[in-house]
């Protein structure tokens, strides 16, 4: 132990004290941003927890405000009205209160200007008001809330608890696999903030399949020790056999600052997740201030679920190496090659082996390798050509979920998806995933991007991110007839991987300097936009031929009162002058003209009709020259009232055929 704190003395860090000293690393930079963090988090935990034992994820999260006043009493600190004004922050002299009060009133009375011009009543205020303070009264005070999310999950072993939610870097998800979580360090941050801010325990409440109890925790992170510290444990009945976990932690945050970015974080996690049930409620202290949110499950269709997969050659690193050698249970180096790698058939774990020499044979050990013999197999597995992998483990979203997702929450008037091929980065597999939108209410002028990683949402870094650069950069959006400055476009884009390349374990953004993830997120969103450019084709065609309808219309009074007025003077004067001899037909429009069968409103009539006739002729052209099966077409998902339902025979009317497709 070090005798004093100085530069040249001697320290150790747990990595639960290095996480605390460093908690922007994580997303936990401000209150605010730990608040959303710490809702991101949980939410992620549950949706990773449902998933995994094939639920449909249904998850209640309710953040709850709390004032330093009650967050005392939760404490059992006492609340001690201020005998020393002056000590604290917010106290204002004579003079300033008085500015103050004097701005105020003139706030007000403006206010009151303007909603009587609208007509409105006026709402009015008690004008100084002096507020007794207590302890976390005034503008300095701090809001803390309570986060509780609970999901219908898989839950966790009892006495695992401890372990997984009280000890930094601990968890089930370090395997080869697909999963939201990956560095086992969120819901412990949640907790050494709270611990830092507010002083109070994680509580937890978890059951598991065929469990006849639900386990009850409260415990706090010993920093120091990086070791769960339990309150205390216990085991409740279950007789309604819940299934799933509920975490609650109290910590210091701003709902005010980041509210929007919260219901952002929930509005994009239902558009990835539209098989899931998320229900948001916000308790303020001010009934008046609270909100409830719902986003509803749109669909039972889940994706299939991620598989675990082994370590592709082209991953490994030195160390890793080592340590599945001494770990193996294989019991010969050419078991161990075909059993712990991907892609290394029986065969060519054979011709490795041959390759290596320097002592070594297929049936030793792989514990036997020596230091020397490993760094010839890790340089071998780098050096030689193996298949890469296929994806078969991943999961995607699926092109018909995000579509699903984005009608559901944004109701685009056009959208465009396109699932990429499978890519390799550093030995793992990736896919990517996208959606181009055009229209809706929701979205601002310009480019509007949604990036998704492991299907979670990234909202922050935008700038430094692979999507937003790719999108802004490197897609020519007028080859695709599409004005990045004045059309409402969304471009979604959803990467999966066993290893999604984040920049830093707070899972924000995605480095833009990795070529194949640049040319796999480029080609998924040009896909989409030649898909949009037809249909945005047909649609300005569409469009043009309706104006210029309504053009031709616009003109018909002027030039049918024209023709009348020239008609009638000619009916008047005779046409013995005419330089032209007139036809018999001629002579029958002046003559209905004289006997007044002929009216301008004939005249108008008879315009009217010609243009609808064109109209139509060239409508009909149009859908000729397309064919029939090449008809404007637009994709449109019903959502079946009960999960039996049948994809019958095509139904067929006279403006359209629908058929019910099984979603691929
Ligand atoms: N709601 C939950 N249901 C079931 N298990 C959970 C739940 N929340 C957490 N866990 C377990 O606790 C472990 C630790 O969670 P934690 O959030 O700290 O890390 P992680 O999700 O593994 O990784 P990351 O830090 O990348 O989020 C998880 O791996 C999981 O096994």
């Amino acid at each position: 132990m070090p005798k004093k704190a100085g530069t040249d003395v001697l320290q150790q860090k747990s990595p639960a004290e290095f996480f605390a000293d460093n908690k922007n690393i994580a997303g936990f930079d401000n209150p605010g941003k730990c608040l959303y963090t710490t809702v991101r988090e949980l939410v992620e935990n549950s949706l990773d927890a449902a998933e995994s034992v094939g639920a449909l994820p249904d998850i209640d999260i309710h953040i709850e405000e709390v004032s330093q006043k009650r967050l005392n009493s939760i404490r059992g600190v006492s609340n001690h009205a201020r005998l020393d004004e002056e000590l604290y922050n917010d106290f204002e002299t004579e003079a300033v209160k008085k500015k103050r009060l004097a701005k105020e009133a003139k706030e007000q009375e403006k206010l009151e200007k303007a909603q009587a011009k609208k007509g409105e009543p006026t709402t009015a205020k008690a004008k100084d008001t002096e507020v007794t303070k207590g302890a976390g009264a005034g503008k300095s005070a701090k809001t803390f809330y309570t986060v509780r999310v609970k999901d219908n999950g898989m839950g966790m072993p009892h006495a695992d608890i401890p372990n997984l939610l009280g000890r930094v870097l601990s968890g089930t998800k370090y395997g080869i696999k697909q999963t939201r979580g990956k560095f086992g360090l969120g819901a412990k941050m949640a907790l050494i903030w709270s611990k830092m801010s507010t002083g109070l325990p994680i509580e937890v409440w978890s059951a598991r399949r065929g469990q006849s109890f639900i386990s009850h925790y409260r415990l706090d992170i010993d920093i120091h020790k990086n070791e769960p510290h339990v309150h205390f444990a216990k085991m409740n009945p279950n007789p309604e056999g819940w299934r799933g976990a509920e975490l609650s932690v109290t910590i210091l945050g701003n709902w005010q600052y980041y509210r929007a970015k919260i219901i952002k974080y929930l509005r994009q996690i239902a558009v990835i997740t539209p098989y899931a049930r998320f229900s948001f409620r916000y308790t303020a202290e001010e009934d008046k201030n609270s909100i409830a949110v719902n986003f509803h499950r749109r669909t039972e269709k889940m994706p299939q679920p991620p598989k675990d997969t082994k370590h592709h050659p082209a991953s490994v690193d030195l160390e890793l190496v080592k340590r599945l050698a001494a770990s193996s249970k294989a019991s010969t180096l050419h078991k161990f090659l075909a059993s712990e790698f991907s892609n290394i058939p029986k065969d060519l774990a054979g011709r490795l082996i041959d390759e290596m020499r320097a002592g070594v044979e297929a049936d030793m050990a792989p514990q036997e390798l020596d230091g020397k013999q490993i760094m010839r197999l890790h340089q071998l597995l780098h050096e030689a050509k193996f298949k890469d992998p296929d994806g078969a483990h991943l999961s995607p979203a699926g092109e018909y979920n995000l579509r699903l997702g984005i009608t559901k929450e944004l109701n685009p008037d056009l959208v465009a998806t396109h699932k990429g091929d499978v890519h390799v980065l550093e030995g793992h597999a990736f896919i990517v995933e996208a959606a181009v939108s055009i229209g809706g209410k929701l979205l601002k002028p310009g480019i509007n991007v949604y990036r998704f990683a492991n299907r979670i949402p990234l909202l922050f870094e935008g700038g430094s991110d692979v999507i937003t650069k790719t999108a802004l950069k490197r897609i020519n959006w007028n080859l695709y007839k599409i004005n990045q400055s004045s059309d409402r476009v969304g471009v979604f884009v959803s990467i999966v991987s066993t290893k999604i390349p984040y920049k830093g374990a707070g899972k924000e953004y995605i480095a833009d300097d990795m070529d194949e993830m640049v040319q796999a997120v480029k080609s998924s969103l040009q896909q989409c936009c030649l898909q949009l450019k037809s249909k945005i084709t047909r649609q300005l065609a569409a469009k043009e031929q309706q104006q210029r309808r309504k053009n031709l219309t616009k003109f018909i009074p002027n030039a049918a009162s024209a023709i009348f007025k020239v008609l009638q003077t000619m009916t008047e004067q005779g046409t013995g002058g005419a330089k032209h001899k007139l036809l018999d037909e001629d002579h029958g429009v002046l003559t209905g003209i004289k006997q007044r069968r002929t009216t301008e409103q004939t005249l108008v009539t008879k315009l009217t009709e010609h243009v609808e006739r064109i109209d139509t002729d060239m409508a009909l052209e149009y859908q000729m020259q397309q064919g029939v099966a090449e008809g404007v077409r637009a994709q449109f998902f019903l959502v079946p009232l009960s999960a039996i339902h049948e994809y019958g025979p095509e139904l067929k009317a006279c403006v359209c055929n629908i058929k019910l497709l099984q979603p691929a």
